[in-house]
């Protein structure tokens, strides 16, 4: 950042800032010309020209800056971009200014979609009794055959870094002879048709028809009763993803939604092969969408029976908000790595709303009281199927005790902690595994947790702009 006192350079661009603040478009105008200034250049508090005119609803300057190619996402210290700052202070004609030159940020999109949550797969459930179309498309060659090894997802061995991790795509062919060895009883699921966006043309939209030739199927096979040798003599260059973390958080994000809802039905395949109700032998049907007690008479045979279908634990994960506004509440669980702080998380029971599983699971783990409780987005988290329901709460109560059972610690955090912590330099590479790493007191999970995303969009929602 810059130097003590006010070097002519700083004060130039302090100068900059002033004239942007006040809509001086003809001095701007000049500056721009003579080309002296960084454009995006951001001050201590990560504002730049943009969001000073932005704050002050300077629509003409805030058009010049947009003619000059200033970049509309850069967040402050605070992560606002200048559309959240011009939302905020409700500039409606700055806002459509910047609508106009394309997406802005999160707030300006119809929904969050968190990691695991994009999925562009048409799931045809219409088509999952169809044996004879299902048989056509696993053998169709433009056909994507993920494999699983007790639950471990079969990838790319790549020596990428930062390393990630790219499920490997088989086809019929190559697994033409396992699926031979797994016999009939095997698990292989369909989970539906579409592209991903590399293929260059749009995602499915829910009405493109199930039918369309140039869309690929999708499949999901479990072969963990083959051996791992076996299986990785499939191909050249291939390894099992056996531990789901950070495995599962690396994939491509165009890719994670559908491992999620691949993972999700063979763990519940994996683990329902008995009915539930009377302990006999369940067999797969439609397309690894439902399993069937094989008992005549069994009571799950009439009525529509829950447990004959892929189960889905509902998780409710909230930040709590101070009384003041001020702070948030964080814990740590007792296996959280390094020194993460996360949003507090709970199952949700029977016979509950998401507002008082909230309410419930806070009071549990930290003592704290929750008035308002709103709904944010949601994520599919597949160890093994849950969907984690994101939420923001109001604290009626500051007093923390802490659920020593459940959590090593909870404390409310101020905001300025936490988006410093949020935008801060990049965590030394040991932070996930020692508590003694270098680097900030505390940090909290990664992007591709809905948790981060609420912090985020709770930093959004400043107060005192
Ligand atoms: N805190 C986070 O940031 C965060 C982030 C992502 C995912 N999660 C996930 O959220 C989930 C729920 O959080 P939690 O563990 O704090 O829940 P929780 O506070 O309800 O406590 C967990 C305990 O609840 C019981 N339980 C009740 N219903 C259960 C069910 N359907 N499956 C398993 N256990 C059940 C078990 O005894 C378990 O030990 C976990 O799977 C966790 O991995 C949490
Ligand atoms: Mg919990
Ligand atoms: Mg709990
Ligand atoms: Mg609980
Ligand atoms: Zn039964």
């Amino acid at each position: 950042m810059e130097s003590e006192g006010m070097s002519p350079q700083k004060q130039f661009q302090e100068h900059f800032f002033t004239c942007a603040a006040r809509g001086d478009v003809k001095t701007l105008e000049e500056v721009l010309q003579q080309g002296t200034v960084n454009i995006n250049r951001t001050n201590d508090h990560g504002w730049t020209a943009l969001m000073f005119a932005a704050r002050t609803g300077q629509d003409k300057a805030v058009r010049l800056l947009l003619d000059h190619g200033c970049d509309t996402t850069v967040m402050n210290k605070s992560c606002q971009t200048a559309a959240d700052i011009a939302g905020f202070w409700n500039h409606t004609a700055v806002l459509s200014e910047l609508e106009k030159r394309g997406p802005t940020s999160d707030s300006q999109a119809q929904n969050v979609c968190n990691y695991f949550g994009y999925n562009p797969l048409d799931r045809c459930a219409h088509m999952r009794k169809d044996a004879q179309w299902l048989e056509e498309k696993l053998r169709d060659q433009s056909t994507v055959i993920l494999l699983f090894h007790d639950l471990g997802l079969v990838v790319e061995k790549l020596n990428a870094q930062p390393r990630f991790t790219q499920p490997c795509h088989f086809t019929f062919k190559d697994i033409s002879a396992t699926l031979e060895e797994l016999g009939t009883e095997k698990v292989l699921v369909f989970l539906g048709l579409g592209r991903l966006q590399s293929d260059n043309t749009d995602g499915p939209s829910p009405h493109t028809s199930a039918k369309e030739e140039h869309l690929t199927a999708w499949f999901a096979l479990d072969v963990t009763s083959i051996s791992q040798e076996k299986i990785l003599s499939i191909k050249e260059g291939l390894e099992i993803a056996s531990s789901p973390f950070p495995g599962l958080f690396q994939l491509p994000e165009k890719e994670a939604g559908i491992v999620a809802q691949a993972r999700s039905l063979l763990a519940w395949h994996q683990r329902y092969k008995f009915c539930p109700t009377c302990g006999s032998v369940a067999a797969m049907e439609e397309a690894g969408y439902k399993r069937m007690c094989q008992k005549e008479g069994c009571p799950s045979l009439k009525g529509v029976h829950n447990t004959a279908y892929p189960r889905t634990d509902p998780v409710v994960i909230m930040l709590i908000i101070s009384p003041d506004g001020k702070r948030c509440l964080l814990g740590r669980g007792k296996r959280f790595p390094g020194r993460m702080y996360s949003c507090l998380a709970g199952f949700m029971e029977p016979g509950e709303t998401i507002e008082d599983a909230v309410r419930r699971e806070v009071y549990e783990e930290s003592g704290v009281r929750v008035g308002r409780v709103q709904y944010h987005s949601s994520q599919p988290f597949p160890l093994p199927a849950s969907l984690m329901i994101g939420c923001l709460g109001y604290a009626t109560s500051e007093n923390i005790s802490v659920d020593k059972e459940e959590l090593e610690d909870a404390q409310w955090f101020t905001r300025q902690q936490v988006a410093e912590v949020q935008t801060g330099a990049p965590l030394p590479t040991d932070a996930l595994t020692n508590p003694r790493a270098e680097g900030p007191s505390f940090f909290l999970p990664p992007a591709q947790a809905i948790a981060h995303q609420l912090v985020k969009a709770w930093l959004r929602m400043s107060p005192n702009l």
